[in-house]
């Protein structure tokens, strides 16, 4: 097959949809790869660790686009990508297609099968090739939150670890999935008071079986989020309904209850956000204040960390992207419920309900079986 890799085109984005050992894993299958110069420049990946792994260098994106039959991207195809692919080529990247009706439109028009990361599965219920990124965004997190609430930056001018004399700041994460724990992990070494709110009863049980009583596990509801958001220095927000706009638990008036000067990062902001006041930012101007509260709410948080964040997604993706090019993608999704879970988009049909049940109405798209859809 033949696998192309633009460069990443969005704000301040860095990865890379393959490293050169990855590349070097397909060229051994036999493939050949077809990476944009300088793709990886940026992350200590260049041109020639590219060649000596068997790929060729192509001026532009254009030509990648107009040559390869399976592009592999980190993020969404922003729109000038999206009108380049076509039917009979296959997008492997991640897409967050629910809150991003544009996105949604260009793709279903491209008539490209395109794969979700985020929403390929595993036997044991999780987001394989999401969690790497989560645990990125959620170490990120904390450090972002205890940035932002220094004084210069905006902050209370609060310390989460406090000192001897004074007590450590508070963090509420809400979510205690992937982003959630690894939230949970870096606010507790830092000191923090740490509070995770879950809706999961078995989720709450495992935390604490993990972090005992490093922290406090608190079961989701109003009451609950009402009470320790306005306590809170620090809210993290970390949800996920797979594939779904994420549901908005902090209100305006939760947000306007906060103390002058505590700091909100929404993690879950790919997803739409969970907090009512939550609009996407870029790495560039990451912050803006609500209220007297920091919001932090950078759609691609893995980006800052670029080169450790594209080796730990190429771990995870490898194994799919080698599948998809070996037996070819619809022989490959037949062969693994797991892989056909990704597919949001065949030929024009949106093949992921949730979506669907986010967009349909607006874009009157209509649902099909992603099997059904592969086979026609
Ligand atoms: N901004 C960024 O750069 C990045 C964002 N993300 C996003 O972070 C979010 C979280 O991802 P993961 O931790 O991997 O998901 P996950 O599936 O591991 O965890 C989500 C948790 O949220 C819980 N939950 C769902 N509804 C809830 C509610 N109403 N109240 C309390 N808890 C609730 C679930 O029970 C689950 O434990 C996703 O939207 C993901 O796309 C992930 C990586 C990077
Ligand atoms: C998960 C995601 O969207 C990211 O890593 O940018
Ligand atoms: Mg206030």
């Amino acid at each position: 097959m033949l696998i192309g890799v633009p460069k990443e085109i969005k704000n301040h984005e860095y990865r890379v949809g393959l490293t050169p050992a990855a590349v070097k894993e397909f060229t051994m299958h036999g493939h050949d790869v077809l990476i944009e110069d300088n793709a990886g420049l940026a992350i200590g990946f260049d041109n020639d660790q590219y060649i000596s792994a068997g790929a060729s260098i192509v001026d532009s994106a254009e030509e990648i686009f107009a040559r390869a039959e399976m592009i592999v991207k980190v993020k969404e195809p922003q729109p000038d990508e999206c009108k380049m692919l076509r039917e009979g080529q296959t997008l492997y990247t991640y897409l967050h297609l629910a809150p991003d009706p544009k996105q949604t439109e260009l793709l279903v028009a491209s008539g490209a099968t395109c794969i979700a990361y985020e929403t390929v599965t595993d036997s044991r219920n999780g987001l394989p090739l999401l969690a790497p990124m989560s645990e990125v965004a959620g170490r990120m997190s904390v450090q972002a939150g205890a940035h932002y609430l220094e004084k210069a930056h905006g902050g209370s001018g609060t310390l989460l670890g406090g000192v001897p004399g004074v007590a450590p700041g508070k963090v509420l994460v809400i979510g205690g999935g992937v982003v959630g724990t690894n939230a949970a992990k870096m606010a507790i070494g830092m000191g923090a008071d740490v509070t995770i709110l879950d809706r999961s009863l078995p989720r709450l049980r495992e935390l604490d079986d993990i972090f005992a009583n490093q922290i406090k596990t608190v079961y989701s509801t109003i009451d609950a989020i009402d009470y320790y958001s306005s306590k809170a220095d620090l809210v993290i927000g970390a949800v996920l309904v797979p594939g779904a706009a994420a549901p908005k638990l902090l209100t305006r008036e939760h947000i306007a209850n906060m103390k002058e000067g505590s700091v909100v990062v929404d993690v879950a902001i790919d997803q739409g956000g969970c907090f009512a006041t939550s609009k996407a930012t870029t790495h560039q101007d990451p912050v803006y204040v609500v209220d007297g509260v920091v919001h932090y709410c950078v759609a691609n948080m893995p980006g800052g960390v670029a080169r450790t964040s594209t080796m730990a997604l190429n771990n995870a993706t490898l194994p799919f992207g080698l599948a998809l090019a070996n037996k070819g993608p619809m022989q490959a999704m037949l062969d693994d419920p797991h892989l056909l879970n990704g597919l949001n988009v065949h030929k024009g049909k949106v093949t992921y309900k949730a979506v669907v049940d986010a967009l349909g109405e607006q874009l009157g798209l209509e649902y099909m079986d992603a099997k059904a859809a592969i086979q026609m």
